[in-house]
């Protein structure tokens, strides 16, 4: 079970959804400077997703937990990082899969969902825990660019 204080959002919305999840995903980061982990080597993901809104929807939820898990855990569980050329490449650091680019790609996929929803909610923080000594706190800027 995943329990651990993460960081607050300010915001002014009525409901707050909060997913945490867990993945195995290998990556690395390709540059010499990442020294080891420019190696092929393998993590435990940790997850904890924001969702903010004043909406429910028809179902009474802002958004379905199971919904959440389905769009990171399906796509990205017991996966080379990597091989997901339309996410992360090679050339270009904005892209590298490192922990900062992994945490906001997944923000980026959950708001593209979720600006499906009638009740439009939005993301507005994905925290993403690398190893027991790294994680990255990813908010998108208000108004839907990076
Ligand atoms: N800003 C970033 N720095 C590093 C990233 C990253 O994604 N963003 N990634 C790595 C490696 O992929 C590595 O998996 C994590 O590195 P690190 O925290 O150094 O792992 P250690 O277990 O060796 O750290 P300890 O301090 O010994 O616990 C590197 N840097
Ligand atoms: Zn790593």
């Amino acid at each position: 079970m995943i329990q651990q204080i993460y960081p607050t959002v300010a915001h002014n919305y009525r409901y707050e959804l909060n997913k945490d999840m867990q993945f195995a995903a290998a990556h690395y980061v390709p540059t010499e400077r990442a020294g080891k982990c420019s190696r092929v080597h393998g993590h435990t993901y940790f997850a904890n997703i924001t969702i903010v809104g004043d909406e429910l929807d028809d179902s009474g939820f802002l958004v379905n937990f199971a919904e959440i898990k389905e769009l990171i855990h399906k796509r990205f569980d017991h996966s080379l990082l990597n091989d997901h050329d339309d996410l992360f490449s090679d050339e270009d650091a904005e892209r590298f899969p490192t922990t900062e680019v992994v945490a906001r790609t997944m923000s980026e996929i959950i708001q593209s969902y979720l600006d499906q929803a009638a009740n439009k909610p939005i993301c507005v923080q994905v925290f993403l825990r690398e190893t027991p000594t790294s994680y990255v706190v990813y908010r998108p800027l208000a108004g839907g660019s990076r």
